[in-house]
């Protein structure tokens, strides 16, 4: 499907937008929820890597196809290598077999879990034979991505010695780890991270307990670049979001009063607000503790006509695709002076944006919604837009909402 958005009659938003549950948070919950079935979870997320991750929970045996959900690949890994008696290929999309998973299979059979490559070493798909796991001290890694690390401690507390993890190299992603382990204690799991040992010590069941998930704050970071790239004035209320998340990319709110944009916490709600002209020429920031947020602001800075030099971005090649190759492709395509190395990316200020340009999004849900506040600026076209449906299904409805053009 290939949308033409075009700029909004007038340039100015007041909108109020509900976005439903982060998809890392529900991942999580709903993993914990197959592990002790008195939890149970309010505001899930409706994306598919949510839905293909609660379909996978509920099989035993067979073939689990989780398409592009990385989160869902790696947390059902260690969730089908630790439960005795099922026996799963767990396989996705032919980007999923391209994306690294041999950190968590090695610390997986160090641990005595029994897996095997169907294809290509190292990448899925995967046989896994669950089986009973006693052992409890592993070391892996924790340079490549946190997903590893979050799997092995979601699925630790069911292990009957619990798990301590030693985690070698540079730490990425870090909030993703800190919020695994914040959901656990919301269930009295206990857990330890102190310097670069994390322990979970066993449980075999938890209290009743409703698990309620914020809204998803890498969604609000598309509402953030359209304030930042609206009229002064602009206006844009989501929920439900609070200030204290457990999602790393709520910087959103520090990194955008670099844009102009101010965020108030009102009750479940955030009111964003264009309250000025940009204070910067060029935004330098470095992006290893949230990721996911990286298209989007270099998306922003380009459309304001701002440079930038973002950092901690040695993640972005092994995502849904190499996201950094991908921008640079793309952002040069709409004019810019872009540059990018295996962890970093630099645009230097510019005017000037080239009209009607097509987009192509790499079956990257963040790659269409990254460019289409740039319908602020100019008319473009999103190629292959139903990718979105990956984390925001409803996203090409939100976005007429708040004026732009989406035919
Ligand atoms: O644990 C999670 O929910 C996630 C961790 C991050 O991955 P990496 O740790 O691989 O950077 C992030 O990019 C992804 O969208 C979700
Ligand atoms: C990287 C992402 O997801 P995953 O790794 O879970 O596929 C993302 O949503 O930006």
């Amino acid at each position: 499907m290939k949308l033409h958005l075009s700029q909004p009659v007038s340039n100015h938003i007041n909108s109020t937008i509900r976005i439903t549950g982060s998809k890392s948070e529900s991942n999580r919950i709903l993993l914990l929820k197959a592990l002790y079935p008195n939890v149970s979870i309010e505001n899930t997320s409706n994306s598919d890597d949510a839905q293909v991750m609660e379909k996978g929970l509920k099989i035993s045996n067979g073939v689990v196809d989780i398409h592009h959900a990385g989160t869902a690949m790696r947390f059902l890994t260690a969730y089908f290598a630790t439960q005795e008696g099922k026996e799963v290929v767990l396989t996705g999309s032919q980007r999923m077999t391209e994306r690294p998973i041999g950190v968590l299979v090695e610390a997986l059979r160090s641990l005595g879990a029994e897996i095997t490559y169907v294809n290509n070493e190292g990448f899925p798909p995967l046989k896994i034979t669950g089986k009973k796991i006693t052992q409890s001290k592993v070391s892996l890694p924790a340079d490549i991505s946190s997903q590893y690390i979050s799997a092995l401690l979601l699925n630790a507390s069911s292990l009957e010695n619990g798990l301590e993890l030693e985690l070698v190299g540079k730490i990425t992603s870090v909030p993703y780890i800190k919020m695994t382990l914040a959901l656990l204690s919301q269930l009295q799991i206990e857990n330890t991270f102190e310097g670069n040992t994390i322990k979970v010590y066993p449980k075999k069941d938890v209290k009743a307990n409703t698990l309620v998930v914020e809204s998803d704050w890498s969604s609000a970071s598309y509402f953030y670049s359209s304030i930042a790239l609206a009229d002064l004035g602009s206006q844009i209320i989501l929920s439900s979001y609070k200030e204290n998340s457990l999602q790393g990319d709520s910087v959103l709110s520090e990194i955008y009063k670099s844009f102009g944009v101010e965020t108030i916490f009102n009750e479940n709600k955030v009111v964003l607000k264009k309250i000025s002209t940009p204070k910067l020429n060029k935004l330098v920031w470095d992006l290893a503790n949230a990721p996911d947020i990286a298209q989007t602001i270099a998306v922003t800075c380009f459309g304001l006509g701002m440079g930038c030099y973002l950092t901690g971005l040695h993640t972005l090649k092994i995502k849904e695709t190499d996201r950094l190759e991908a921008l640079n492709t793309e952002l040069t395509k709409l004019g810019a002076a872009i540059s990018v190395t295996d962890k970093t990316l630099t645009i230097a200020p510019t005017m000037a944006i080239n009209k009607d340009i097509a987009i192509d999004t790499y079956n990257d849900h963040r790659m269409a919604m990254a460019f289409a506040p740039l319908a602020f600026k100019t008319s473009l076209i999103i190629n292959d837009a139903e990718v979105v449906s990956k984390s925001y299904p409803d996203f090409w409805t939100d976005m007429k909402t708040i004026g732009i053009g989406v035919v």
